[in-house]
């Protein structure tokens, strides 16, 4: 369970994978941490060097005051592959983390073999539910918001048949620190990357579920802007696909790393 201090700003990662094997790097998204990604890593990790933290206001990382810019993500992010000196990374991003690696593959298109965009966009929801939710955060909490955002997150499918794993990345959704939370919000409400992703030149797979309430396959599709970017779609899936098919989205993260000679 490594630490590392990033312009003062603890961030809490993990690394497995053989040394020297391509990298592949997992981003969160808002209210979780870097454990809705441990089943896709479990089934990348013998071809590749994985490394997941929690994004700034997450897990165990720190929650520093005030909103949290799009570049300070990437300022942790960066920092934090400087640290590792892991080269030329692939990037997948669910959500939020999904706008972290777009905006990293604008910053910094050298450090980037491949994009992997899950039920992400260039600009998500709009500027009242994220300040809305910024209210609620911080008044009251994350419980008022925990069944709606469940909604969000999960198919009607897997809400049904999977109660104990609902219940258990609800308890992580409410365990989320509320201000990290609430500051997280504000990046989401102040990013919009829509004129610029046309400028990304890295290999992109994009993902979307076809239950997605968070991000609709229309808002996803908007990510096609990217030149030469793949689209697909699962069905069945909600918000966060490598907790509800983590083997699909596995195999089709490493079917496009081939492709993308990244790995
Ligand atoms: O909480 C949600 O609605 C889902 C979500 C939006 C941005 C993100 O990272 O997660």
């Amino acid at each position: 369970m490594p630490f590392v201090r990033i312009s003062g700003t603890l961030l809490h990662y993990r690394l497995t994978g053989p040394e020297g094997a391509p990298a592949l790097v997992f981003v969160n998204s808002l209210g979780t941490d870097a454990r809705i990604w441990d089943a896709v890593i479990a089934m990348s990790s013998d071809s590749y060097r994985c490394l997941s933290y929690d994004k700034r206001g997450h897990g165990l990382s720190d929650a520093p005051e005030g909103d949290y810019a799009l570049d300070e993500h990437l300022d942790d992010l960066e920092g934090l592959l400087e640290h590792l000196d892991l080269g030329k990374v692939a990037v997948a991003g669910v959500s939020i983390g999904g706008l972290i690696a777009q905006g990293l593959a604008l910053r910094a298109p050298d450090r980037i073999g491949a994009l992997v965009l899950c039920c992400t966009a260039p600009r998500m929801g709009d500027a009242a539910m994220w300040s809305a939710r910024i209210e609620t955060a911080r008044t009251k909490g994350l419980e008022p918001m925990a069944d709606p955002v469940m909604e969000r997150w999960f198919s009607p499918d897997f809400r049904q048949h999977r109660p104990d794993e609902l219940a258990g990345w609800r308890n992580l959704f409410l365990r989320t620190n509320p201000l990290g939370y609430a500051n997280t919000c504000a990046t989401l409400r102040d990013t919009d990357l829509g004129a610029d992703i046309a400028r990304i030149q890295a290999p992109t797979l994009i993902v979307a579920g076809d239950a997605d309430l968070a991000a609709p396959v229309e808002l996803v599709r908007n990510c096609t802007a990217i030149p030469g970017s793949r689209f697909e779609i699962l069905s069945g899936v909600g918000h966060i696909p490598s907790i509800e098919q983590p083997a699909h989205l596995a195999d089709l993260i490493q079917d496009f790393l081939k492709e993308a000679d990244h790995g």
